[in-house]
């Protein structure tokens, strides 16, 4: 809750409008101590359990890119790794240059979910349910980032890394990559948002079909139930990386203030009910009425005359 607050203290002092989304949308975290969470006592029951790490790159482009990396386990979310990502998205909640977002694994696949030897682990309901808290609050934050974010999908995405895919506005993949929510075949179902997300999605039918089948999503049908915006293909110029920074700097092209807005208005048509989200677009619109791309673009036309 103090994290919470203190987040929401300081945008409200810098992003008026952004704020009083997040304060509208509960503060930009799902759970609070009024919810029995505690996040400091989460992170330190997380952190016991070591290995692997979450890199983040910034770029000049406005352009960042985030890796989970943990290859010895397939990229596995460690405990520290989940601390990890909080950090990484708190980062990128004051990167004010911030256009967008790549998310990747290392070594050539994406996340094969939470690490089993944690699971095991952290398999009492207590400690599950505060894990699963703590992936909601962060990967709810990261969705919410205002700049436009993509998963690069290359090797597999399974059980919670199919989840953090959907935790991205966007999902590029690779040929031969899978998405596949394993959950049932551990006897559980998403725990960390990505049901919810995932109806949204490609829709209550698809995602039945896709909980209850478990079933292994390749690029191809992932395009064809709008789970994936496209497939990189392997003549394409450059690494899979390249080309997914290719690919999603065709919607970032422009000042970063401009495409942050962008971002806002689309996501509060998202989530708020039409008399909320409308306010909020206006809100938005207020922050780039008159702004130094608006009156630039104002006085390129008028020389057109
Ligand atoms: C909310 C969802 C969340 C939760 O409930 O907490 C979850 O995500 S639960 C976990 C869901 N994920 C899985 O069930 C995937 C488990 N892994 C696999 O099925 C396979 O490893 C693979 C990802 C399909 C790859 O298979 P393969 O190519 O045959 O490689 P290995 O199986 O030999 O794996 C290499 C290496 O990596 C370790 N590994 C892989 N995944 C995990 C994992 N999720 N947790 C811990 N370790 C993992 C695997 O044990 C191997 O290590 P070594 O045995 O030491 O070589």
């Amino acid at each position: 809750m103090v994290l919470c607050a203190v987040r929401q203290h300081l945008l409200r002092g810098s992003r008026g409008a952004w704020a009083r989304f997040l304060q509208r949308q509960s503060r930009g975290c799902v759970y609070s101590s009024v919810h029995g969470f505690q996040q400091e006592e989460i992170r330190e029951k997380l952190q016991a359990f070591p290995g692997g790490s979450i890199e983040l790159l910034t770029q000049e482009s406005g352009l960042a890119v985030l890796t989970i990396n943990y290859p010895s386990r397939m990229n596995a979310f460690s405990g520290s790794m989940m601390v990890d990502l909080e950090e990484r998205v708190s980062q990128l909640e004051g990167w004010t240059d911030g256009k967008g977002l790549i998310v990747q694994g290392a070594s050539g696949t994406f996340c094969s979910g939470s690490d089993l030897n944690a699971v095991r682990a952290l398999s009492n309901p207590q400690d599950g349910m505060k894990m699963c808290m703590f992936m909601q609050n962060t990967l709810t934050r990261l969705l919410r980032l205002p700049m436009i974010s993509v998963a690069l999908v290359e090797g597999r995405a399974l059980g919670g890394g199919a989840e953090l895919t959907t935790a991205c506005d966007f999902r590029v993949m690779a040929p031969g990559s899978v998405i596949q929510f394993v959950h049932k075949h551990m006897g559980l179902v998403p725990g960390w948002g990505g049901a919810a997300r995932l109806v949204r999605i490609v829709g209550s039918q698809n995602a039945l079909k896709l909980l209850g089948g478990a079933v292994k999503v390749d690029p191809e049908l992932a395009l064809q139930i709008g789970l994936a915006e496209e497939v990189l293909q392997r003549e394409g110029a450059g690494t899979p990386l390249q080309r997914a920074e290719n690919w999603l700097s065709v919607y970032t092209k422009g000042p970063a203030p401009v495409i942050q807005a962008v971002k806002k208005v689309v996501l509060s048509g998202r989530e708020l009910p039409l008399s909320e989200a409308l306010r909020t677009e206006k809100d938005v619109f207020g922050t780039v009425w008159g702004g130094p791309a608006n009156m630039q673009a104002l006085a390129s036309k008028s020389k057109h005359r």
